[in-house]
């Protein structure tokens, strides 16, 4: 079974998913961070694969992106660390990365490469769910890849209704209209208390700008769970290669 579907009927609450650049801050640390996060238990890893032109992302992403592709990264090398330790880590890995990334590479050989490194599902924000209604829905079904959209405060309610239908992973609540990596989180509030109008009912988890165990106990009132990344990629840069103890202690803080 699909680790993601695994993990939704296990359990459906107060789940953490935290976002990481793959290549970031070296190289080869991407492996070492994701059995660090999968030690402590982080319900979903969310892996970026570093891009040049990332459309939604923050400064944060945006410089841990920059740092990944001088340092090399790849998606070549990314399924090959990938595939190094998949059988350590037991937590659901998603990749997030731009669809002209992953068109460029090769959909098919993209998707089948996720299958075989372990990856459970996929989030490009820039593909439209009505493209891979049409063009896409039966190979990433082929080789087990999940999907996930993303919806917005400006997202209108017939486009949610879509989207969580055509979600098959989790749908992606952005909390505001802002890019990723606000050092605080910045919460519509009308919108997050309307979130258990909007009639979804697929696994959702909300992200951008969450922080703190406070951020996180508000994402989990309103919906499945918390996604954090720009805070995290900061202590990873503050932690000088600690990371063991860096991660530990950050997500103990969480719960
Ligand atoms: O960094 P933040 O504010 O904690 O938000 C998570 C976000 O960075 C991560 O999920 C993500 C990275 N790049 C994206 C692009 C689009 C949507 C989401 C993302």
């Amino acid at each position: 079974m699909n680790k993601l579907e695994q993990l939704f009927t296990q359990k459906n609450n107060n789940l953490i998913t935290i976002y990481t650049t793959a290549g970031y801050p070296n190289l080869s640390d991407t492996p070492v961070i994701l059995k660090e996060l999968d030690r402590n238990n982080v319900d979903i890893i969310e892996i970026g694969i570093p891009y040049s032109d990332p459309l939604a992302d923050g400064p944060t992403i945006q410089a841990t992106s920059e740092k990944a592709l001088v340092n090399g990264m790849t998606l070549d090398i990314l399924f090959k660390q990938l595939k190094s330790v998949q059988n350590e880590i037991s937590s659901p890995i998603v990749l997030m990365g731009y669809y002209n990334q992953v068109m460029t590479f090769g959909l098919e050989k993209f998707l089948q490469n996720c299958q075989e490194s372990g990856v459970s599902g996929l989030i490009l924000p820039d593909m439209p769910y009505e493209i891979y209604l049409a063009q896409h829905k039966e190979l990433f079904e082929k080789y087990d890849q999940k999907v996930t959209f993303l919806i917005t405060p400006l997202t209108t309610e017939k486009r949610i209704k879509e989207i969580n239908d055509a979600t098959s992973g989790f749908v992606y609540i952005v909390s505001s209209s802002a890019t990723t990596g606000a050092t605080t989180s910045n919460y519509n509030e009308v919108f997050l208390s309307n979130i258990k109008n909007l009639g979804l009912t697929k696994p959702h988890q909300i992200g951008f700008g969450i922080s703190t165990k406070e951020d996180v106990e508000k994402a989990w009132e309103f919906s499945n769970g918390a996604i954090i990344g720009s805070a995290f990629l900061r202590l990873l840069e503050k932690s000088e290669g600690n990371f063991q103890e860096t991660i530990k202690d950050y997500i103990q803080s969480l719960r």
